[in-house]
């Protein structure tokens, strides 16, 4: 099976290539940047003698007809026009970006500030935060893969908001990323003198993820109210922690939480549920397609801590948007995607 990579000089785009280089089905038909036939070898030196590809102009046309699917690594704003362009074609499509996730265009406006994809190429895409969605990802075309901090803070929350055992007002995300998150093009934030031995907190009460979680979890319990959800940056390249915390309804134990978290994600191969008094770090995580869950309830205050962990390039990005296309072309979810993590 056949597939291209745009936005392939992105940090989004060079690791679907770490995971298709060793994929068994799918082989990369072509890779594609705005500038210009260059090896990608040139811009990731690590790639030399590994991938001897060049980067060829973006054609959907031409793309469509080589090609069974293509991904999209492209920047919010970009991939909504270029999915426009890819509708007239039979070929299948992830997008990594957050142009196709919100169902709504005013949200999209809203939180995204600027103009979002016309409703019908939204519309087309089917929301691929997989565990949850897995028979819709097996029938779908286009798919809209969640944002990073999304799906640690979804699948850390699944399970106890859809059996309606919180205060539906009570979820606050306390959220954490390495800098990978903010992509390869270059800003202050995110230059070593201002990242190195600091710890900040950034888009207070303004990120785009906000509108996304709140879909979903409205989607599994009509009841959710508003979200608190802080983001942060972390001085390390790669991972999320997401530290939630929620009221718990009276009289739910630790232990029957734990019950319903292991019979959700039982038959879950990315998710794994840790035992009771293990809480897992990013590191644990970094480099594999894993989010990993803790579970602690304060019998104090009535709340429960969840911490869920995921490596934002992997099952935050190209590893869950590879486990999609497995589903969408008949594949196990895992092929091409069993890679343990790096540790330390
Ligand atoms: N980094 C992460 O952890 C995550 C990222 N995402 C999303 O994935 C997408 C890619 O992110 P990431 O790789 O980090 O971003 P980067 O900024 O690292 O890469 C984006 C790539 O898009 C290409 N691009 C930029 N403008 C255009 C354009 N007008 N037309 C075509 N291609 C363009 C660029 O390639 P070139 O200049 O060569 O054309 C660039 O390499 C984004 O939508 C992001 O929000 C989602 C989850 C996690
Ligand atoms: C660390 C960092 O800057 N992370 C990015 C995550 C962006 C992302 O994944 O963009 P989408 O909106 O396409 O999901 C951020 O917080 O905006």
């Amino acid at each position: 099976m056949k597939v291209a990579v745009i936005g392939t000089t992105g940090y989004g785009g060079i690791e679907l290539l770490r995971i298709l280089h060793s994929h068994p089905v799918f082989q990369i038909q072509s890779i594609h940047s705005t500038r210009g036939e260059v090896p990608i070898w040139k811009e990731y030196p690590h790639l030399f003698n590994i991938n001897d590809q060049v980067l060829e102009v973006i054609n959907p046309e031409e793309i469509a007809e080589k090609s069974d699917l293509v991904f999209l690594a492209t920047p919010s704003g970009v991939s909504g026009q270029l999915a426009a362009q890819f509708a007239e074609f039979n070929i299948k499509l992830v997008d990594l970006s957050g142009d196709l996730r919100l169902k709504n265009t005013n949200d999209y406006t809203k939180w995204y500030k600027h103009e979002a994809a016309p409703q019908t190429i939204i519309d087309k895409a089917v929301y691929g935060l997989t565990e949850w969605s897995r028979e819709q990802v097996a029938a779908a075309e286009w798919i809209s893969n969640p944002g990073c901090y999304s799906t640690a803070s979804l699948l850390g929350l699944g399970p106890i908001v859809k059996e309606n055992l919180i205060d539906p007002a009570s979820i606050i995300i306390d959220a954490k990323s390495g800098t990978s998150g903010a992509g390869r093009k270059p800003s202050r934030t995110n230059m070593h003198a201002e990242m190195s031995e600091n710890f900040k907190i950034y888009k207070v009460n303004e990120h785009q993820h906000i509108p996304e979680i709140e879909q979903q979890l409205l989607e599994w319990n009509e009841q959710i109210k508003p979200i608190t959800f802080s983001t942060h940056l972390l001085p390390i390249s790669r991972g999320i922690m997401a530290t939630i915390y929620v009221n718990v309804k009276e009289n739910i134990t630790l232990s029957e939480i734990y019950k319903i978290y292991e019979e959700h994600y039982q038959a879950d191969p990315f998710v794994r549920v840790r035992p009771e008094g293990h809480y897992p770090s990013v590191k644990e995580v970094c480099g594999s397609n894993f989010c990993d869950i803790g579970l602690h309830l304060d019998e104090r205050t009535g709340r429960l801590t969840i911490v869920s962990v995921i490596d934002n390039l992997m099952k935050g990005a190209a590893g869950q948007a590879v486990q999609n296309a497995n589903i969408m072309t008949g594949l196990d979810e895992t092929t091409g995607l069993t890679f343990i993590p790096m540790y330390p």
